[in-house]
């Protein structure tokens, strides 16, 4: 797909597409990174996922492609500039290969993976529905938006804080009962005392995970009076520095939950059990036998966290136990002391913006730049652009010994000239960030380079960053080219 020729003379972008035509293109958008020492050619090959079942129409578009898998915020997506991005439904894409996914709660199957596709973003928190431990295999990096709507799902846990302490929604449902009978005025203070309540103040919260939602819910609890303990081994400083004075720090979940009045779930769901090193049923027989028989438990996490039928039992003992969940539930969904909202949390406008706009801004970073910010799977990697007179390439690989030498070794058996480059590493996966600048005059085949590049052992893909937008990414997939 890539072959970057380097000439001496300064003229526009010249892009030509192999038996088709030749087109003349500006250089991408001013905020958009571009190769601008040189003239640069860019020859695709028609191989793999750009030729086969793509309609010809669609065939040499100039710009990055988008794909949407939900219905996802028109002020988030407006990051993309138009001259450089089309955004589109997948179910509009009709075959044409996506460059980045895009999505929120779909539960995304390998097979809409693309070939083509550098970089998958979540515009949310909880990536669960995606299968991130085969994309790192895969060597693409997924994103997500750290706090970007942890402002909405706090503001609905204050919420279920209140439902779970005032029998308000059966007392409304009673009410329409008695209003179609005409019985409202008549019987309105008579059987308000069957649904009457207590109030938060001076209760002792218990919260679980202390992150971006956890530490906010645990600030306005504090303000409303209650009494908090918390629970979180991966509590990190800056999250410690956000939460109330005098906040108690529990070294279990059973030791948090054992005097609380309220206990709010806030952590990630991980595939597996506790034991197994995940999350799945994590509030099971084990943690519910030491919570107070009236224990009021707020789930606005996930559902697969909770085993619902260890919950029905704790909820059927008589005590005035209850459980406001954010999620789905066969067991729990017809209990009487159960709450079940429609996955709420983060359904504010003021959230899908602000998710939706720092999955593009994230998607944008990494495309243009090969910039690593928000990634679950990848590591933070950021390299300054030192000038435009560079090619900026990106390798990712295995985290093995010798990978690093190999990647050197073919820009030096090429002669060209590394001006600056950053080799991060997390778990299983290496990224590097390398600028080469060479020299006026110097002709290369960046089509070779890549193909060896790619192709060494540990090497997932490569990207050569520059001039056309979508252009210049090869991969090894088992040992098969793809470009
Ligand atoms: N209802 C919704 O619409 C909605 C919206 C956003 C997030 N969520 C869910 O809420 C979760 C938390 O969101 P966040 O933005 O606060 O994430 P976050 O990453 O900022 O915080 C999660 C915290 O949980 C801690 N943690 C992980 N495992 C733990 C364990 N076993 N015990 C105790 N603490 C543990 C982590 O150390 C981290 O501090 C998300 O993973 C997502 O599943 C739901
Ligand atoms: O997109 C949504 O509505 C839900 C997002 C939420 O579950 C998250 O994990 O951030």
């Amino acid at each position: 797909m890539t072959l970057l020729r380097i000439t001496a003379t300064r003229t526009a972008l010249r892009v030509p597409f192999i038996g088709t035509k030749t087109t003349t293109v500006t250089p991408v958008s001013l905020s958009a990174r571009c190769y601008s020492g040189h003239p640069i050619k860019v020859t695709h090959y028609e191989s793999g996922w750009t030729a086969d079942g793509v309609d010809d129409s669609i065939k040499g578009i100039e710009k990055y492609c988008t794909q949407t898998f939900n219905k996802i915020s028109q002020v988030g997506l407006s990051v993309f500039p138009k001259d450089l991005y089309d955004v589109i439904p997948r179910d509009e894409a009709h075959g044409r290969p996506a460059h980045a996914l895009m999505l929120r709660s779909h539960k995304l199957q390998e097979d809409q993976v693309d070939p083509s596709v550098r970089a998958i973003a979540r515009c949310g928190a909880g990536t669960n529905n995606i299968p991130v431990a085969r994309m790192t295999e895969l060597g693409i990096p997924v994103f997500n938006t750290p706090g970007a709507n942890a402002n909405a799902v706090k503001e609905l846990v204050l919420c279920g804080l209140f439902l779970g302490s005032r029998r308000v929604i059966d007392g409304i449902n009673h009410m329409k009962d008695l209003g179609k009978q005409g019985l409202a005025r008549e019987r309105v203070e008579k059987d308000k005392a069957l649904f009457g309540g207590r109030e938060i103040k001076g209760k002792r919260l218990a919260v679980i995970g202390l992150g971006h939602i956890g530490a906010a819910t645990a600030r306005d609890a504090h303000s409303l009076g209650m009494d908090l303990v918390g629970y979180d081994p991966g509590l990190s400083v800056k999250s410690a520095m956000k939460l109330p004075r005098n906040m108690d720090l529990a070294d279990s979940i059973s030791s948090a939950v054992a005097n609380a009045d309220y206990i709010s779930l806030n952590i990630p769901y991980i595939k597996g059990t506790p034991e197994e090193g995940g999350t799945h049923g994590i509030i099971g027989h084990a943690v519910l036998r030491h919570m107070k028989s009236d224990a009021v438990i707020l789930n606005f996490a996930r559902g697969e966290l909770v085993d619902s039928v260890a919950m029905k039992e704790f909820l059927d003992k008589g005590g005035e136990g209850r459980y406001i969940s954010d999620f789905p539930d066969d067991v729990l969904w017809n209990h009487e002391n159960v709450v079940i909202i429609p996955h709420l949390g983060a359904s504010t406008g003021e959230a899908e913006d602000s998710a939706a706009a720092m999955a593009a801004e994230t998607l944008r970073l990494y495309l243009e730049h090969g910039t690593i910010r928000h990634s679950v799977n990848f590591p933070d990697t950021s390299l300054q652009e030192k000038d435009s007179n560079h090619i900026r390439i990106t390798v990712v690989n295995k985290n093995k010994p010798g990978v690093l030498s190999a990647i050197t070794d073919v820009f030096a058996k090429h002669g060209l000239n590394i001006v600056q480059q950053i080799n991060h590493s997390r778990g299983e996966i290496a990224y590097n960030v390398i600028d080469i600048e060479p020299a006026a005059g110097d002709s290369h085949d960046f089509r070779e380079l890549q193909k060896e590049l790619t192709m060494h052992d540990g090497i997932l893909s490569s990207r050569i960053m520059g001039g056309v937008a979508g252009n210049g990414y090869a991969r090894n997939i088992d040992g098969t080219y793809y470009a």
